[in-house]
């Protein structure tokens, strides 16, 4: 990792560097200012306030809650204003803009289309005005010299018990854009089993898809998501760290489950700044993201919801800067293992590493 002349890491030259992201959601991403003017152009009373600085302030505290349950309620807001087909195609093209300008060159982002039917919005025309905004965005920041990719994972929400439905969506689309499958919602008491006729049919359909496992619920929870439902990648999962025992002198053993997930590179998809928020990580600094990343389990850096976190890619790898000393070499690792795992073809994930990714960072590392 030493470097005869590395460009320093800073917040801006994190920025500027090459990003992958595997877990942002569309409804945890809106612009404050956006939200605002969506709740006046579809007539949402509810939203706490009308300054886009107050509101920005107000998500980040309300999610600010400890608990995972809590944290939920605050996309009562963001979901609210996003029920019209120019709503869904605005903030879709909004969250290329915004990741793209933040240095993102591909990302997967995800939301669940059930949520934004509550006016009547048929799930295919949501799929259709989403992939519509990310088009838009896409050619808005090609235009300004961010080219930027945007896959989709569709979600189903595991308190409602839609998944094949929702597996059955996501197959339809994936000819545009479409790339994956997730289950999200509160974890207890909703254990990814519920949905196995999801998971067994989008096997059977060569589809991919990822569990959010292992944030609000421990071990059982990831078993599951692997075992049963057949997993690629695993949201958050960073109570994997349960399976691993450090000895006071240092000495590490994982167990069998956390073995199986680094054996096997299973992806994990950490968002740091989320974690803290929702009680899963006292701190940065604490977050199991450092222990393991040093074991090698194959870490990708992530956002969750920017809008509640108040983050950015760049802010969350900067963060981590802060808390773990990590270089361009570390940095560019994160990335290329978050390229490596998303869910679009072998040939394109290559040509972005060695295309884009790489270059990017021999600039950096000097
Ligand atoms: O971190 C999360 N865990 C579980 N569910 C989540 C998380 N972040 C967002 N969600 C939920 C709330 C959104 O409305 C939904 C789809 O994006 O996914
Ligand atoms: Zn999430």
């Amino acid at each position: 990792m030493s470097t005869s002349n590395p460009v320093p890491v800073t917040p801006e030259t994190v920025r500027a560097a090459p990003k992958v992201l595997l877990h942002d959601h569309l409804d945890g991403g809106l612009r404050p200012a956006t939200v605002i003017e969506l709740a006046d152009a579809v007539g949402y009373p509810d939203l706490p306030t009308q300054d886009p600085a107050e509101l920005r302030t107000w998500f980040r505290t309300a999610a600010d809650s400890g608990s995972l349950v809590r944290y939920l309620e605050t996309f009562a807001h963001t979901c609210g204003v996003m029920q019209t087909q120019d709503a869904l195609v605005r903030v879709a093209a909004e969250c290329a803009e915004d990741l793209a300008a933040d240095g993102v060159v591909y990302a997967e982002v995800r939301y669940a289309p059930e949520l934004f039917s509550e006016r009547g919005l048929h799930l295919d025309t949501i799929v259709a005005a989403v992939q519509e905004g990310f088009r838009q965005g896409e050619a808005r920041a090609r235009e300004q010299g961010r080219p930027i990719r945007i896959g989709t994972l569709l979600c189903a929400m595991r308190q409602n018990a839609r998944s094949l439905e929702i597996a059955e969506l996501a197959v339809r689309h994936r000819d545009s854009g479409v790339v994956g499958f997730d289950i999200a919602g509160p974890e207890a008491g909703f254990p990814p089993t519920r949905n196995l006729d999801a998971f067994e049919y989008l096997r059977q359909q060569n589809a991919h898809f990822t569990i959010h496992a292992g944030e609000a619920f421990g071990l059982p929870s990831i078993w599951e998501a692997i075992q049963h439902c057949g997993a690629e990648r695993l949201g958050h999962g960073v109570r994997i760290v349960d399976d691993i025992k450090v000895d006071e002198d240092g000495t590490i053993h994982l167990g069998r489950l956390a073995s199986y997930v680094r054996d096997r590179r299973i992806p994990l998809e950490m968002c740091p700044s989320s974690n803290v928020q929702t009680g899963a990580a006292p701190s940065i600094a604490e977050h199991p993201i450092g222990l393991l990343t040093k074991l090698r389990f194959r870490v990708t850096v992530n956002t969750d919801n920017r809008l509640m976190s108040g983050c950015s890619p760049s802010s969350e790898m900067s963060a981590l800067v802060d808390a773990f000393g990590y270089d361009w070499a570390d940095l560019q690792w994160f990335t290329i293992n978050a390229m490596k795992s998303a869910f679009i073809g072998f040939d394109e994930r290559l040509a972005i590493i060695n295309e884009i990714i790489k270059p990017g960072y021999a600039k950096l590392i000097g």
